[in-house]
């Protein structure tokens, strides 16, 4: 079954549980976006977990380098799931695995930027990853041309566990699902619909209808 996971990608805490509130029946991972662990800091991954006990709390740390270092912190804040950049280097990874070990937690491993997804996709499943995040950021999705499909291709070709972000929105999840992700992650889609509690059943159901 493909989970549902938010993208909150809100600036304040505040903005985030209103958000949270909403959502959470219809959702299995709650993601604090960057920009928001970058604006409210870790305490906002605490108040996350705090409101939603029963959900799995990813924190979008993106993490580049110190990797067992920048895990710990999110992990011992309250993290479920955090994630490093695959286009770090293999030491960084594996010092986020490492601190996911400590704590009995999972790193997942960010394909954001990466050229060659495929590749890199097989090598960082070596690292013990729980899973990689196919994944076209926001500033991808706005050039001329972004398809989706893309991604759902080399999630495809890998062969590894994946999740897929990348605008995913109510029209799209079920080709998600069909590549076989793990996860199909759906930020803008809720947070910006009028109706966040709707737009998030709607995915909900187009999963698992
Ligand atoms: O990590 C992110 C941007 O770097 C977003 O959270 C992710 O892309 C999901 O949001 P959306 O569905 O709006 O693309």
């Amino acid at each position: 079954m493909t989970k549902l996971q938010v993208a909150v990608d809100l600036l304040t805490t505040a903005d985030a549980l209103a958000l949270t509130n909403k959502v959470a029946p219809y959702v299995d991972i709650i993601e604090l976006g960057t920009p928001l662990i970058k604006s409210a800091g870790l305490s906002a991954i605490s108040a996350i977990k705090a409101a939603h006990p029963d959900k799995e709390v990813f924190a979008d740390l993106k993490t580049a380098d110190a990797g067992f270092l920048e895990a710990d912190l999110a992990f011992s804040a309250g993290a479920d799931l955090v994630t490093v950049l695959g286009a770090a280097g293999d030491a960084t990874i594996k010092g986020a695995v490492e601190a996911g070990q400590k704590h009995g937690k999972k790193v997942v491993a960010d394909l954001i930027g990466v050229e060659n997804r495929v590749e890199r996709a097989r090598e960082i499943a070596k690292l013990g990853v729980a899973f990689v995040e196919i994944h076209a950021g926001l500033d991808e999705q706005a050039q001329p041309g972004y398809s989706i499909q893309t991604l759902l291709d080399d999630g495809k070709i890998a062969g590894v566990p994946f999740s897929v972000a990348g605008g995913v929105k109510v029209d799209t999840i079920k080709a998600v699902r069909d590549a076989g992700a793990d996860v199909a992650v759906a930020g803008g889609a809720i947070y910006s619909a009028a109706d966040p509690a709707a737009a998030a059943k709607a995915l909900k159901d187009a999963l698992t209808k």
